[in-house]
């Protein structure tokens, strides 16, 4: 089996892919998130894994919108990792860090310690990479430059860095949601953990012009009982003020009252679209070798 992430080795997203499906699959890595998406839908991959959001910064914006405009995928699985970030460099480096004039990360790695940064090194370069793991490599292949990756131990370990800083992210709790992407609706079961939570994702968009349409939204899961875990806006990306809703339910989808819940929406004129039902499992421990 062939499993795509956002790569390449040692980002936090291939350490969830080894953590959820084990050492008994083929490791694909891509280099953007829409690369390992198209991966999946064009079936070069059984599955492809993402990251959706995080504790700190918020949704990643770029899985979301390319899944609702480019790709539509099934989500068919949730995993939820520890976060840990850590300033290193190059070796030959070591001895000189508080020098370095660029930080060189993933966006939401960089966000994810803004305070650690203006504090240390006010004023200092940042340089977005595809991911942490894309940082840590440049960092290695750099030894001339006076810059700094944010990334994991594990990509410290894998690029031969030295870390200089550990634990740089701003509030302790820190964690990433990632998706693990098929283009049936198939359910897949981690062979090493054990799920925590049933979940069911839907994308929503309103009738335009209608007062109170979110106010009935809502109200067609309060009066069944369902729990929304989480309710997003995106823009539609056809005009100022046209969004969709992407809304998270604590419960696999069941006969009566999600199906239910959707005919009443459907009723209003709302657009409804199940983009998942599925198994949410999360990684106790941080991610260490
Ligand atoms: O760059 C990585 O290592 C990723 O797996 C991406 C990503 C993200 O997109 O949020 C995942 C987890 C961390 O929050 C930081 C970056």
């Amino acid at each position: 089996m062939k499993v795509g992430f956002l790569g390449p080795r040692a980002t936090f997203t291939h350490l969830a892919v080894q953590a959820f499906f084990g050492e008994k699959i083929e490791e694909v890595a891509y280099s953007t998130i829409p690369q390992c998406i198209d991966a999946v839908a064009e079936g070069k991959v059984d599955y492809a894994v993402v990251p959706t959001e995080n504790a700190l910064e918020g949704s990643v914006n770029l899985t979301i919108d390319y899944l609702i405009h480019e790709q539509p995928l099934n989500i068919v699985g949730e995993i939820v990792s520890p976060i840990e970030q850590h300033l290193m460099v190059h070796p030959e480096n070591t001895g000189k860090w508080e020098n370095i004039t660029r930080v060189f990360s993933h966006s939401h790695a960089i966000a994810q310690c803004h305070k650690f940064l203006h504090h240390t090194f006010n004023g200092i370069t940042y340089d977005y990479a595809t991911s942490t793991g894309a940082a840590a490599q440049y960092v290695s292949n750099h030894p001339d430059e006076a810059v700094a990756a944010i990334a994991n131990e594990l990509a410290a370990k894998e690029y031969g860095l030295e870390i200089v800083k550990e634990n740089i992210h701003d509030y302790q709790y820190n964690h990433t949601r990632f998706a693990i992407l098929h283009p049936a609706k198939k359910e897949y079961n981690s062979p090493l953990l054990s799920p925590d939570r049933e979940k069911s994702t839907l994308m929503i968009t309103l009738p335009s012009d209608q007062s109170g349409a979110l106010h009935q939204v809502l109200s067609a899961f309060t009066w069944r009982k369902l729990n929304l875990s989480k309710i997003e806006s995106r823009p539609m990306k056809t005009g100022l003020g046209n969004y969709f809703f992407i809304i998270d339910i604590d419960m696999r989808i069941d006969e009566v009252l999600i199906p239910g819940a959707i005919a009443e929406l459907e009723a209003l004129g709302c657009g409804v679209k199940l983009l998942g039902s599925y198994e949410a499992y999360s990684i106790k421990k941080s991610i260490k070798k």
